[in-house]
């Protein structure tokens, strides 16, 4: 399992659950500001420290935390929204544990201090940041946030307003959509989820290895191309065929046996002039095509295809076949004012891979009227009926039934030309090879992330296929 991502309110439940089952809260708070304490201290080991606390279960934690830290030989001055006096529940039993005296929050404006543990607010803000922790959110430093940043909403991933902008982040039994999800997420720095006892039910996981890596496709000693599935790739036109044969390249690089660009006549020549150990098939209407993909386990369409009704033909003939396809760019686009011919067409076992606006053209404002990006691809996926991979710096992969899986492993050297035909590629290639559509689509995400990150800057997409080897060999625990 990767790292579950929990709303609020999954959170809020469960620890409803947890505590009608007889667990004391107060524990649960002292165990989260013990984690938090020791988070900082095993991470920012030196350096004396403020302690913001709010008037809530946040400010709860942060006082347990700086009675740990102060027990741990840290220099810690404690400043508090309100008044202790005026703290109720946990919270007050929470600063009762701070032997410590307790100054207004404005007097750290002030202060001299190396550190800052912001436990102000949780993600459950109600309103935006204003007066004194809106200066302190906004003046820099180095900051260490308790559940999310102070001042982001841990639904949406949006600051509300002013807010903190931490170098680490403690959150508790799993991670909420702000530490995956952009604009939040980057405002988080390194997150650490801390286990409190309170296991939270969710259908939403971060990506990683350990999601599918027992899935992962290897051949085994009687294998054999024929069995290691074949992947077919239709072509653009003539001026526009290197998409095509950069998703080819891709799917075969992850393992597809067999892989087959499919060109019209006029297209021919140029992919027979760049291909190799991808092979050519001609196929000049719909119907051609239909012939061509019957013995594909896995069809790619879209990449460059142009916005034309046979664009639309094709993938209404490929729909039709036995093969899973994979849809991407022209592909949707061509659907955008009729998107439920569609949707009525697409298998369960299907995947669609839009950019934001191709999203937005077909699925509508759903980025809009939805809490976060993780609802919205949700949304998208029960509507089309298929497995719906929404790109980005947090690439969300959602499954009609509501499975989720969101994937930060990534870097902004990979926004370049020809990045999403490699990214279709992958995962069509895993496809081809059997795997599930879910966890191929996870698993091609994570590759291209991991291929980025090892070409880091002067990425071109052409180079992102050359890492495919030594990452699959370290996955497989290969030595090379
Ligand atoms: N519920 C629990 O038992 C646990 C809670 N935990 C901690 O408790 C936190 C949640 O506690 P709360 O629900 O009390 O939430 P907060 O600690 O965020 O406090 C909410 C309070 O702040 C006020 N408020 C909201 N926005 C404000 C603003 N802009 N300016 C001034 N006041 C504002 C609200 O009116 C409310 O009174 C979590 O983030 C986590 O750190 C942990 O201790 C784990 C256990
Ligand atoms: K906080």
């Amino acid at each position: 399992m990767g790292r579950p991502i929990i709303t609020p309110a999954e959170m809020t439940a469960a620890e409803q659950a947890v505590f009608d089952a007889g667990t004391d809260s107060f524990d649960i708070m002292t165990r989260a500001g013990i984690a938090a304490a020791e988070f900082l201290h095993a991470r920012w080991p030196e350096g004396t420290i403020q302690v913001l606390c709010g008037p809530g279960g946040n400010g709860g934690d942060g006082f347990i935390a700086a009675a740990r830290l102060a027990k741990l030989w840290r220099t810690v001055e404690v400043f508090c929204l309100v008044d202790p006096s005026a703290l109720t529940g946990d919270a007050a039993k929470a600063a009762a544990q701070w032997q410590g005296g307790v100054r207004p929050l404005e007097a750290a404006l002030s202060a001299p201090h190396d550190l800052v543990l912001d436990a102000l607010f949780g993600g459950g803000l109600s309103r935006p940041l204003d007066g004194v922790p809106a200066a302190l959110a906004t003046r820099g430093g180095r900051v260490i946030s308790i559940d999310v940043p102070s001042g982001i909403d841990g639904l949406t991933a949006k600051p509300l307003g002013a807010c903190f902008r931490a170098d680490g982040t403690i959150t508790f039994s799993g991670l909420r959509p702000a530490h995956v999800l952009q604009p939040g997420a980057a405002l988080c720095g390194v997150v650490f989820a801390a286990d409190i006892g309170v296991p939270a039910q969710t259908q939403a996981v971060e990506n990683s290895p350990l999601i599918w890596g027992p899935a992962m496709p290897r051949p085994g000693p009687e294998g054999y191309k024929h069995k290691r599935g074949h992947l077919k790739v239709v072509s653009g036109p003539a001026a526009s065929t290197g998409a095509a044969r950069m998703a080819a390249r891709a799917g075969l690089r992850v393992g597809a046996g067999l892989v087959t660009v499919v060109s019209g006549h006029g297209a021919m020549s140029v992919n027979a002039g760049h291909l190799t150990a991808v092979m050519l098939e001609e196929a000049n209407s719909a119907d051609d095509l239909a012939a061509a993909i019957q013995n594909a386990q896995v069809v790619i369409a879209g990449p460059a295809a142009g916005i034309t009704p046979s664009t639309r033909a094709n993938v209404e003939v490929l729909l039709k076949g036995a093969a899973r396809a994979v849809l991407d760019a022209d592909a949707l686009t061509v659907f955008d004012s009729h998107p439920a011919e569609l949707f009525k067409r697409l298998r369960p076992d299907d995947v669609l891979t839009p950019h934001v606006g191709e999203f937005r053209r077909l699925f509508g404002d759903l980025l809009d009227t939805e809490a976060n990006k993780i609802e919205a691809t949700r949304k998208a996926a029960a509507k089309a009926g298929c497995v719906v991979l929404l790109k980005g710096a947090d690439t969300v992969i959602a499954a009609p039934d509501g499975q989720a899986v969101v994937n930060t492993h990534a870097t902004p050297w990979l926004a370049t030309a020809g990045s999403g035909d490699v990214l279709a590629g992958f995962i069509a290639g895993l496809m081809a090879q059997g795997m599930a559509t879910l966890p191929a689509a996870a698993m091609g995400a994570w590759l291209h992330g991991e291929a980025g990150l090892r070409v880091g800057a002067g990425l071109i997409s052409e180079d992102l296929e050359a890492q495919v080897p030594n990452i699959l060999s370290a996955l497989h625990g290969e030595r090379r």
